[in-house]
């Protein structure tokens, strides 16, 4: 289990995580939240990069700072904007990797083999990671991660640069591989993911503004969530006066749906049933309005 209680985060100007407190089991997690939410701070608080201003994180029982590297050797973790050394091979650099993370050298070639297995670069291993495109170094960050076949994987947007197929594949890795382990991600909402997850956290405005099922969190927007055709001319007047969650122009007709506890005044709108990215504006517009 990991546990966080009371974090909070305060940088020189102001604070980016306020009282948090929460426990994950084995499971996938997802973190999401507006850009600059401090789902990042959050991760490498969890990965003991940095420490929270106040409050405690534990895995399993062991604290960090104090049990910092039994901690660590129970955890893997992608950072954002994951660093390479471009002049290395794939394999080189995750037999560096598995150096650092005191894997035993008779059996980190294996284990190299085995992530680049699962990360799908086993046929790249020849060429130096300069030569190597964004998706697929992402790719050797998600192998770094799982060297040490972690109790805990933190993954700071995993699908970043991947194409729809890597997604599709990437997300049922990691579905699969929570099923024996704490797998947290951070992302913004990705269809493919929704299916698969158990939770769900949505960071705003120093606070978790939700916590729990992808299920759960569709119906808080229930009942607030409406459809309308707009001609160009009405969606000009509107459009500055409404919280939109989609929108899709086709021959001149603007199809919205709208986020509104009352009925909009539009004609021809009507009621219909949440999406996962109508609950996420319709929860970040309530925590605007706080
Ligand atoms: N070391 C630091 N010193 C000062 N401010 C920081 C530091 N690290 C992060 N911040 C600030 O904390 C806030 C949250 O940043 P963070 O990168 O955690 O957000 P995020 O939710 O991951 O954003 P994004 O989705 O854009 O990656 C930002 O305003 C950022 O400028």
């Amino acid at each position: 289990m990991l546990e966080l209680s009371s974090i909070t985060k305060c940088f020189k100007k102001s604070c980016v995580i306020n009282d948090i407190s929460l426990s994950l089991p084995k499971g996938l997690h997802l973190l999401t939240g507006p850009n600059g939410a401090g789902k990042t701070t959050l991760l490498r608080i969890l990965a003991g990069v940095i420490a929270p201003t106040t409050g405690q994180v534990s895995l399993n029982g062991m604290f960090l700072p104090n049990d910092s590297v039994r901690f660590k050797a129970h955890m893997g973790y992608l950072p954002q904007n994951f660093g390479i050394y471009p002049e290395m091979t794939a394999q080189k650099f995750l037999k560096y990797f598995a150096e650092l993370k005191g894997i035993p050298a008779a059996v980190a070639s294996a284990k190299v083999e085995e992530v680049m297995d699962i990360a799908q670069i086993s046929s790249f291993h020849n060429k130096t990671l300069r030569d190597w495109t964004k998706g697929m170094r992402q790719k050797v960050g998600i192998a770094q991660g799982l060297l040490n076949d972690p109790d805990l994987l933190l993954m700071d947007e995993p699908l970043s640069g991947l194409d729809p197929e890597e997604r599709f594949y990437f997300c049922n890795l990691f579905s699969q591989l929570s099923s024996e382990r704490i797998v947290l991600l951070s992302t913004h909402i990705v269809s493919e993911l929704t299916a698969l997850a158990d939770s769900i956290m949505l960071l705003h405005k120093e606070k978790l503004r939700f916590k729990g099922p992808i299920s759960v969190m569709i119906d808080t927007a229930r009942s607030f969530v409406w459809r309308a055709i707009l001609s160009e001319g009405e969606w000009n007047d509107k459009k500055n006066e409404l919280i939109v969650s989609s929108l899709r122009a086709d021959k001149g007709l603007y199809e919205i749906r709208i986020i509104s506890d009352v009925r909009p005044e539009l004609t021809g709108v009507c009621s219909v049933e949440p999406t996962l990215e109508d609950a996420y504006i319709y929860l970040v517009s309530q925590g605007d309005s706080k």
